[in-house]
């Protein structure tokens, strides 16, 4: 996150860091969000299939041994048949992991919402991006957890030619685009957070991509896979495996 702040340690207790086996070291590489006892949402492109993983829950610090984390081994992970790694654009980044054994809920490990199926919420709705991705372009990942306040920009917004253009969707979900503020390589998979009309966090969108030529690049906001348009997808992939 480009821009942010330190997250008061486990005040979003869904977020989990994903991470790959390289050579022996753990190495964090997508956010996700943990949404049952057994399961995690993240983004396709995050998955790798010659790659190990394993999910960390409960962390805030990714350098310190923290109590109350756990370190999970994937069972399997169902990446959305439509998902097409050429193409980001194209959409469909969203992938889930389910775990090899539940997690036990607790202060620093709880679920995330998944918003009511169709959900698309106004222009400058106020939601948080949270994760452990680059402090700047090209610059080192974050120790420990960091959120930014993000407002969201509408279909009709993000979609204007000198925005996104035709490389937004409406499965997906713009936030930002100050060139301040901004989602950065490793918040990938990770939730954008925004908070329902009954003062509940939900998990809106799942962090897919940011301008090529910059993490926070004006009229370039952060684009989120739209959880609302997955809901059946979720359900289904949950239920038969
Ligand atoms: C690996 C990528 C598919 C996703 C990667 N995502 C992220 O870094 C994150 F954290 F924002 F989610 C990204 O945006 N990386 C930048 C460097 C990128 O490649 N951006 C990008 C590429 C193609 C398009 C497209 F499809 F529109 F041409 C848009 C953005």
């Amino acid at each position: 996150v480009v821009n942010g702040v330190e997250a008061r340690p486990h005040s979003w207790p869904w977020q989990i860091s994903l991470q790959y086996d390289k050579d022996g070291e753990w190495r964090h590489t997508c956010g996700g969000s943990l949404i049952a006892s057994n399961w995690v949402m993240t983004a396709a492109h995050c998955i790798n299939s010659k790659l190990s993983y394993r999910v960390f829950v409960g962390k805030h610090d990714l350098v310190e041994e923290e109590a109350g984390s756990q370190a999970i081994r994937p069972e399997k992970i169902i990446v959305h048949e439509k998902w097409n790694p050429i193409f980001v654009a194209f959409g469909n980044d969203i992938a889930l992991i389910k775990l090899s054994q539940p997690v036990s809920v607790s202060d620093q490990v709880q679920f995330g919402c998944i918003p009511p199926a169709g959900t698309v919420l106004p222009n400058l709705y106020p939601c948080y991006i949270t994760g452990w991705g680059r402090l700047s372009t090209g610059g080192p990942i974050a120790d420990k957890l960091q959120q930014a306040l993000m407002p969201l920009a509408d279909h009709a917004t993000c979609s204007q030619p000198d925005w996104w253009g035709i490389a937004v969707r409406e499965t997906m979900v713009c936030a930002g685009g100050d060139g301040i503020v901004a989602g950065c390589n490793g918040d990938s998979g990770g939730p954008l957070n925004c908070k329902n009309s009954e003062g509940v966090w939900e998990v809106h969108g799942v962090t897919s991509f940011v301008s090529a030529l910059g993490c926070n690049y004006e009229k370039k906001p952060t684009v989120f896979t739209r959880v609302s348009a997955f809901n059946d997808w979720i359900d289904q992939v949950m239920m038969n495996n």
